[in-house]
């Protein structure tokens, strides 16, 4: 085993958030900004063999006991002769059980920023222990210490799949250590679909119950269409669509939004099963102006129909109750300037996308933008949306 590092993006959606939850088809696209986990294996250390994982954003180091963990594998060998994306559920429970009994390693739930690591923990643990327990090598265990280092672009909690980004960086990397692929072929379709499993199990971690939306795109990279329980589509678009990131700086939890507005349904399910109805037609309406953007020499006419769709999109979100002061400044800003704008993932805060045309950075109007939602205190980025997924490469 040599020294890896692997690049996963994260995401922005374009349309059908929450409507995604409830099994309406949604679109999603991946982001020029990810997150980098380097894997290096560490000279030995005597006695005391452990893994150690450094999360720069979280600012924390964990360590993982080698001994610790291989009694833990072995218990739960005993309890369930192998373990396949079935058990998983049952996997989860164990480690969640097991944490517990190691308070110090594992933060007390408390503090946003301690749940946020507390999370980020079990996620390892828990795809670590699957990876190796369903691992085609018998009786794997951990041996030697290493090291994995995990940085990301992404700013967390705040709708670019930061949480799935992670996910899937950390599928990839313990899929490749239990020897499931290797760097060669961790793009077969089969391997992609491993991840994308695991990196599923690490946003049920995070979220709770998530659609499977972020991991999916976060793992296979480009634009596509994706509805809970039957998979994607990818969307091929001939032209890649420039949006402008725009960051509120207000945190959010996308498991309290999505429970918010699961309640919300709940209390009202014609109103907002209508809102979801809404939410389909706008998806079918507006892939074949992705797919078609592009294709000839003018596509204005496109692009003024895809702005109405954003706007109309935006408006079914408000609807639902997950906008912010601070989204609804950045939209006005936006709107002054002749721009679309809309939030995108669980929303309540975190970033929201503005539609930019093929030429915008000949376009004074562009950075008149620019310079007031900066002024603003916004953060602002331009990028691309749907371009390459998840790399792995030797370091
Ligand atoms: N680079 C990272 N290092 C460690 N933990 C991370 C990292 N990125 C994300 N996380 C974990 O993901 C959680 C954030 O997930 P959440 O879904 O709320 O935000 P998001 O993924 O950025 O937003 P969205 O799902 O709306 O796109 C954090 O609590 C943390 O546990
Ligand atoms: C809000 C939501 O639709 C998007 C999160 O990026 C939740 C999900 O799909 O799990």
């Amino acid at each position: 085993m040599s020294n890896f590092q692997v690049k996963s993006p994260g995401k922005i959606i374009l349309h059908g958030e929450h409507a995604v939850v409830y099994h309406r088809p949604a679109l999603a696209a991946v982001v020029g900004l990810g997150t980098t986990l380097k894997f290096q294996l560490s000279p030995d250390d005597g006695d005391s063999k452990h893994v150690s994982f450094k999360l720069e954003a979280l600012n924390t180091n964990f360590n993982i006991d080698i001994e610790n963990f291989n009694s833990f594998l072995k218990h739960c060998r005993s309890k369930f002769s192998e373990c396949t994306l079935e058990n998983a559920v049952q996997l989860l429970e164990e480690v969640r059980t097991e944490l517990a009994k190691q308070q110090e390693e594992a933060p007390e739930a408390g503090s946003p920023k301690k749940q946020q690591m507390q999370k980020a923990f079990i996620s390892i643990y828990y795809l670590l222990a699957g990876a190796i327990l369903s691992s085609p090598i018998k009786d794997l265990e951990l041996k030697q210490s290493f090291t994995v280092t995990i940085d990301t672009e992404l700013n967390i909690g705040a709708g670019l799949g930061s949480s799935a980004s992670y996910g899937v960086a950390l599928a990839s990397a313990f899929l490749v250590f239990a020897q499931h692929f290797d760097l060669s072929n961790y793009a077969a379709d089969e391997n992609q679909a491993l991840i994308s499993h695991w990196a599923y199990e690490s946003e049920r971690v995070m979220h709770g119950t998530p659609s499977g939306i972020d991991n999916t795109v976060c793992t296979y990279g480009g634009m596509l269409r994706f509805v809970k329980g039957q998979g994607f589509q990818t969307v091929k678009n001939v032209r890649p669509l420039h949006i402008l990131l725009v960051d509120s700086k207000v945190k959010r939890s996308t498991a309290d939004i999505v429970a918010k507005v699961r309640h919300l349904g709940e209390t009202f399910p014609e109103v907002v099963n209508s809102i979801w109805d809404a939410c389909e037609s706008l998806v079918n309406a507006a892939i074949p102006l992705y797919e078609d953007f592009g294709t000839c020499k003018d596509d204005s006419e496109k692009f003024e129909k895809l702005e109405r769709l954003f706007q109309i999109n935006n408006d079914l979100m408000k609807a639902i109750g997950v906008t912010h002061p601070k989204l609804e400044q950045i939209f006005s800003i936006s709107f002054k300037r002749g721009f679309f704008s809309k939030i995108t993932g669980a929303g309540a805060g975190g970033y929201a996308i503005v539609l930019l045309p093929e030429n915008y950075a000949s376009n004074e109007v562009y950075w008149k933008l620019k310079e007031e939602l900066e002024g603003a205190g916004f953060g602002v980025y331009a990028t691309t949306a749907g371009g390459e997924g998840l790399r792995m490469e030797s370091l």
